[in-house]
């Protein structure tokens, strides 16, 4: 399959990730997706799987054997496979055989036809099924478990295979095995895009390079190409391959190699010994004549990259932490103490007003108020109903004003504390809001209350929301990668919950056991003092800041 990116862009919130993307993938090929980190491969990867859509351009596609090219959704998804990062925390089921089968049972794969299918995505992943069928995937190695998510992406016969960071965390022996099977599948022309801080495995694999640097393409073309122009890797943050760096070295040295790619190319270059000219060029200089002497590649730089990803911040943020969780308690005191309309809508006013002062995109709030949304509208529309007395009903349910009423507005003072603290936890990073937590609880160290404890359980568990809500928008894009496309007020059924809870729970306790093994390691000791990191440093505006959220609180206390 090819793919074609025309200025494509992209931006969750308000910052561009990627910016006037053009990329051509060609059909059979592999290309190697490089840059440093946060420089938008898994993003471009998400588009192109369509997990994503572009905010700008187009992403075009054309299988084999067609005349046009096509957009998503007139190209069917399962012809589009995606292995995320660290994919093995996303295996969810009982079996090998049920996690393999996953995509077939959602596409109603009629059951005597899928075990062939399974049978076959393992074989091409070198497992033999005999011995995996039935066992659980939890229970298996890191490289197997990678290869049954690889299997598992595999089953839909897709014609492009998108892996992220296929080979972190493995052995070398299990990385190797992992480079083979790429081989073999794209020697069966199958479209293959990788994206890796490996380049010493993936560059002699490779038919197209792409370089990201700051959400745009710095390069695409062949890796020689790429070698003649060492300064595009430099610039990027990116290490040369070993190959390159032991063959320049040797040139120094007076022993001309052949460029290699690999090692093993390097070996066998070595092995015929041609001596060269020693050069008392700089290192990139020598890297960039030593592939220069090659025959010429492709080769494209593209755009210079311009973007500054720098997040913006508000006064909110800056304020000490100490005024932020007063004025959290004192404004959610007072919204909790609301009961007509008006104190509902001024305090909705003030926190709206707050948001946008922060500058906190209405689409992460989104994000994040949906399933809650759900659960109170739920809750809202629990307190409604009556048997006795209804003033309007339907059938046997029967509906009260009055219900209604008290039920709306204590939801809406529930929603509003949850609202200050979303708030809060967008402004305050870790350590402020501990060190201002623990400043305010201190005293109660005299009577023996652990303060230290509390606080850092708290800031602890406070920064878990935002990243329990991530791992669930993570989990939702592995279902819909291989076919569990499920969107609006499904996404929260009963059945769709269930399948996120296991690769979950499995999230939440690995996170769980890796912060208390941190802590631990740095010898955290509940009785010592320590020096504290953050400072805190109380200002003018923190005063000003906090006669005004007194005021506006007492207010609101009034008002409602
Ligand atoms: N769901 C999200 N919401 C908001 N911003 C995001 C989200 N996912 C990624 N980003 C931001 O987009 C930018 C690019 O992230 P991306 O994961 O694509 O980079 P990457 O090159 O794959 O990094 P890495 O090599 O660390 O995986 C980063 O600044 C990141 O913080």
């Amino acid at each position: 399959m090819q793919i074609r990116f025309a200025s494509v862009g992209f931006r969750y919130e308000r910052e561009p990730i990627l910016r006037d993307v053009n990329l051509e993938i060609p059909a059979g090929s592999l290309t190697v997706i490089c840059g440093r980190t946060g420089s938008g491969k898994s993003t471009l990867l998400q588009l192109m799987a369509g997990l994503e859509s572009p905010t700008a351009g187009t992403i075009r596609y054309k299988g084999a054997g067609e005349t046009d090219d096509r957009i998503l959704p007139a190209i069917p998804r399962e012809r589009l496979a995606i292995v995320f990062q660290m994919p093995e925390a996303q295996l969810f089921a009982g079996t090998v055989q049920q996690d393999v089968g996953f995509g077939l049972e959602v596409r109603k794969v009629p059951k005597p036809n899928q075990l062939p299918r399974i049978e076959e995505a393992l074989r091409r992943v070198g497992l033999e099924s005999s011995e995996f069928l039935e066992r659980s995937p939890f229970l298996l190695s890191g490289g197997e478990k990678r290869r049954v998510a690889i299997a598992g992406a595999l089953v839909l016969e897709p014609e492009l295979l998108i892996l992220d960071e296929p080979t972190a965390g493995l052995d070398p022996a299990a990385s190797r095995e992992l480079l083979g099977i790429l081989a073999r599948l794209r020697e069966q022309r199958m479209t293959i895009v990788v994206a890796t801080h490996d380049l010493d495995s993936f560059f002699p694999l490779a038919d197209q390079v792409v370089v990201m640097e700051k959400g745009q393409v710095a390069y695409a073309g062949g890796s020689k190409g790429l070698l003649m122009e060492a300064t595009i890797l430099q610039e990027a943050g990116l290490e040369f391959p070993s190959a390159a760096r032991i063959a320049s070295l040797l040139r120094k040295n007076g022993i001309l190699v052949e460029a290699p790619l690999s090692v093993d190319e390097l070996i066998e270059s070595l092995e015929r010994g041609n001596l060269a000219e020693p050069s008392q060029a700089a290192d990139w200089e020598l890297i960039e004549d030593t592939y220069r002497s090659e025959v010429v590649p492709i080769s494209n730089r593209l755009a210079a990259p311009v973007l500054n990803q720098q997040p913006e911040s508000s006064m909110l943020h800056r304020l000490d932490p100490r005024m932020k969780w007063f004025a959290m308690v004192s404004l959610s005191l007072a919204c909790l103490s609301v009961a007509n309309g008006w104190g509902v809508a001024a305090s909705f006013a003030l926190t709206a007003a707050l948001f946008r002062f922060a500058k906190i995109s209405w689409r992460r709030a989104w994000t994040f108020f949906r399933p809650v949304l759900f659960v109170f509208g739920f809750l809202f529309a629990i307190s409604a109903v009556t048997f006795q007395n209804p003033d309007w009903s339907l059938g046997p349910i029967g509906i009260t004003w009055q219900g209604a009423k008290l039920g709306g507005i204590g939801v809406a003072r529930f929603l509003l504390v949850i609202l200050l603290g979303f708030l809060f936890t967008e402004t305050t990073t870790g350590a402020p809001l501990r060190e201002g937590l623990e400043w305010a609880i201190r005293p109660l160290r005299k009577v023996g209350v652990p303060t230290r404890d509390i606080s850092l359980a708290v800031s602890i568990a406070l920064q878990f929301v935002p990243w329990i809500l991530e791992k669930m928008g993570q989990i939702r894009k592995a279902l819909a990668s291989r076919g569990q496309e499920i969107t609006g007020i499904r996404k929260w059924s009963p059945r769709q919950i269930s399948m996120m809870v296991v690769p979950l729970m499995i999230s939440v306790l690995t996170l769980g056991d890796e912060l208390a093994t941190a802590i631990e390691s740095r010898g955290y000791n509940r009785y010592v003092e320590r020096t504290p990191w953050y400072e805190l440093r109380w200002t003018r505006t923190d005063t000003v800041a906090c006669g005004i959220t007194a005021v506006t609180a007492g207010l609101i206390g009034w008002l409602g």
